[in-house]
């Protein structure tokens, strides 16, 4: 059947007010225009940025709409002007967008793009500024550029990374957003060096992500806290060698963590989106260089605070968005790694399940022994 040029009308969850569960509706997914790219999403993840917007907590989180942002699919169609993609290319929707001609770009200095920011921030495609989502008519947002909570989505170009199709997308959809972000935080961000000490706050995917990128560069010890002893034992095939409860000490965290280490740690990464433990990450450094990374994000309205004095004696605070990894570019070169036995991917998936199981699936979560839940679009 031909699809090209035509409305598709799909399954897609659709978050028609914050909180109130998904509904699985029929949309209509308007063809790309001039440098957007459709594509049939295949797998999808689900990823706590996604409960968090969902949650109506994120001020960019807008009604109706249809979330999701890591996943994995096949280019069905391209507007005028795409060149690097075609229908049939395997592909990875990058939230991160990376366009190579702007400010930000050029810079050398960032993984941010400015480009299509402006518009995925609101929910529509730059071209018209308006959704390629819509049900009998009524628009529909968009969400991170991305909306892969749909068997069809549409993005722009330099949101899309082409990928070596001998990769099993079931499993590279993770390298959409969690896993990717924890290993670039260590080797991207932080740039942690052999023999580091470091501390991960928080052992979900992007924490553990985190630990297998810094046994990846050498660390010599890796520090796991996490408020749920059970997820020490995983930890430690991702890299972990050392774990602390928060709740079993009577000192704060950081004062345990200072007198583990003599004096701290080398770098800390704050993986849970929670601002005081943000703030203990940070004071776990060592004085004259440890170096905090904020990974977790926080809702809005909340705020990070310290002595400043804690900078003024040399530790530095950070943060990371997908990692540092240039988008377009470097998930590619992940894909390649992941083919390679280079890094984990599978290991990161507790939980297979369908579209139509939206709802379980962000239920399951908030289990303890759930990493990531991939969805099958089409069954
Ligand atoms: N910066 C980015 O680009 C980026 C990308 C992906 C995800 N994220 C964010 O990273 C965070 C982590 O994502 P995830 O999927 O790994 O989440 P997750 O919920 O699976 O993992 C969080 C872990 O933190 C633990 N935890 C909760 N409160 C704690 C506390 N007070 N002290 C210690 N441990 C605590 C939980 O038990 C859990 O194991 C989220 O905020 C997510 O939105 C950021
Ligand atoms: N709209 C949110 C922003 C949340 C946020 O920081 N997102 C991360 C990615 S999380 C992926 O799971 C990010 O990349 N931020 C950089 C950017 O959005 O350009 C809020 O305002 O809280
Ligand atoms: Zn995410
Ligand atoms: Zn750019």
């Amino acid at each position: 059947m031909v699809t090209q040029g035509q409305v598709i009308t799909c399954k897609a969850a659709v978050a028609w007010e914050p909180n109130k569960s998904l509904v699985i509706e029929d949309v209509q997914v308007a063809p790309p225009q001039a440098g957007e790219v459709r594509v049939k999403v295949l797998y999808t993840a689900l990823c706590h940025t996604d409960a968090y917007t969902w949650s109506g907590k994120d001020p960019e989180g807008l009604f109706p709409c249809v979330l999701g942002h890591e996943a994995a699919g096949i280019v069905e169609s391209v507007g005028e002007g795409v060149t690097e993609v075609q229908a049939g290319d395997h592909v990875i929707p990058c939230y991160q967008a990376e366009c190579r001609e702007c400010k930000f770009c050029k810079s050398g200095k960032t993984n941010l793009c400015g480009k299509v920011r402006a518009a995925t921030g609101v929910g529509v495609m730059m071209n018209d500024r308006k959704s390629r989502f819509s049900i009998n008519g009524k628009p529909i947002y968009h969400f991170m550029g991305t909306s892969t909570f749909s068997q069809y989505t549409v993005v722009h170009d330099v949101s899309v990374a082409k990928i070596d199709p001998a990769a099993p997308l079931e499993k590279v959809c993770l390298l959409g957003c969690g896993v990717p972000t924890g290993l670039g935080a260590v080797w991207n961000t932080a740039k942690v060096e052999p023999g580091s000490i470091v501390a991960v706050f928080g052992l979900g995917t992007v924490g553990l992500a985190v630990a297998e990128g810094a046994k990846a560069a050498g660390a010599s010890r890796i520090i796991g806290i996490d408020i749920d002893s059970k997820k020490f034992d995983r930890a430690k095939n991702f890299g972990v060698t050392e774990f602390i409860n928060p709740k079993e000490h009577e000192k704060p965290i950081q004062q345990v963590i200072v007198d583990l280490t003599d004096g701290g740690v080398d770098y800390s990464f704050e993986c849970i989106g929670n601002v005081s433990v943000m703030r203990a990450a940070l004071e776990c450094c060592h004085k004259g260089w440890g170096t905090s990374v904020i990974v977790g994000v926080a809702a809005s309205g909340q705020e990070i605070s310290t002595r400043p004095f804690q900078l003024v004696t040399g530790r530095v605070w950070k943060g990371t968005a997908f990692g540092g990894f240039k988008s377009r570019s470097q998930v590619p070169t992940l894909v390649d790694k992941y083919l390679k036995k280079e890094i984990k991917v599978d290991e990161y998936i507790t939980h297979n399940m369908t579209l139509t199981d939206i709802n379980k699936a962000f239920d399951l979560m908030h289990d303890g022994e759930c990493l990531r839940v991939v969805l099958d679009m089409f069954v």
